[in-house]
């Protein structure tokens, strides 16, 4: 098992790629510490979702919490390694992968979808990322993080300009933390998503039009699952990525370097 009895926090973890990584960490063998929000969106039951996950993680004999915060505050990554240092001793691993993407247009784009986007998406990152580091160098045996960043660090979206420069700074965010925190052996990577169809992009592709565009444009014929992304994390995450620090990995079936 790739992370035997390791303690993995992993925010947004109630649903998507959140939830993927959530599962395959149990399943390798790690208790898990989930966060999750949903205040403001009504698409979906929260709780009943959360416990979904819950029961799943519980299932493969591994312990697991919930932890509701909105990844934006401050206060909510202290928060979110305190109950888990309280319920599981430790914390090993950090999946920041909390986000939101609401697709709206450049020209007449609200400052507080802006606002928000950048808050959650980069804010919460940093605040996370920062509280489970200052946990693991008390600790003092060192650490993973691994960010989900996304193909859109590299390339546009005309949907997506408040989102693509979020996921540009997760990246980067990822890259001076391997410096910060390299001599504490806390090692910090980032997975760069292409399409992987979930709630985010649900009304994007729900045009049969642009799904089967995507679906061309990518070499290995489909749109990703959220477990394609987590088995990734995974393997960042555990020792066998022990060497690997400051990287970021594209989990896109070949859609970025697509040219013709
Ligand atoms: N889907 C894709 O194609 C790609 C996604 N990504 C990135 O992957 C990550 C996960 O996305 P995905 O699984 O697709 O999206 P989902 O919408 O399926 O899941 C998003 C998760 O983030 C949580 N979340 C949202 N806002 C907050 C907040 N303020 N505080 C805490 N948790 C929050 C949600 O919690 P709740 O369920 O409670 O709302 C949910 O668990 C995001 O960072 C996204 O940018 C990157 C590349 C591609
Ligand atoms: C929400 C998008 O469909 C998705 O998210 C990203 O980060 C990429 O831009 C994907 O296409």
């Amino acid at each position: 098992m790739l992370l035997h009895n390791k303690v993995v926090i992993v925010t947004g973890g109630s649903r998507g790629i959140g939830r993927a990584i959530a599962v395959a960490c149990a399943r390798e063998g790690a208790d898990v510490a989930l966060n999750y929000w949903g205040e403001n969106d009504a698409s979906y039951e929260k709780r009943s979702a959360v416990d979904e996950v819950l029961d799943e993680i519980k299932a493969l004999g591994r312990r697991a919490i919930a932890v509701e915060g909105n990844v934006a505050e401050p206060a909510t990554g202290p928060e979110l390694v305190a109950r888990t240092v309280e319920a599981f001793g430790r914390v090993d691993v950090l999946a920041s992968n909390a986000g939101i993407c609401p697709f709206h247009a450049f020209l007449d784009m609200p400052s507080a979808i802006f606002e928000t986007t950048l808050a959650v998406n980069l804010g919460g990152a940093f605040y996370v990322t920062q509280a489970a580091a200052n946990q693991m160098k008390q600790q003092g045996d060192g650490g993973a993080i691994v960010a989900t960043s996304s193909i859109s660090a590299l390339v546009g979206g005309g949907m997506q300009t408040h989102y693509t420069p979020t996921k540009a700074g997760v990246h980067s965010l990822m890259q001076s933390c391997a410096i910060a925190l390299g001599p504490y052996k806390i090692r910090c990577n980032s997975v760069m998503p292409g399409t992987i169809a979930t709630d985010l992009n649900a009304d994007d592709l729900s045009s049969a039009e642009k799904k089967a565009y995507f679906e061309r444009r990518i070499p290995l014929g489909r749109l990703g699952r959220p477990d394609d992304v987590a088995d990734v994390v995974v393997f960042l995450a555990s020792d066998m990525a022990r060497y690997v620090t400051g990287a970021a990995l594209l989990v896109d079936g070949g859609l970025f370097v697509n040219l013709q």
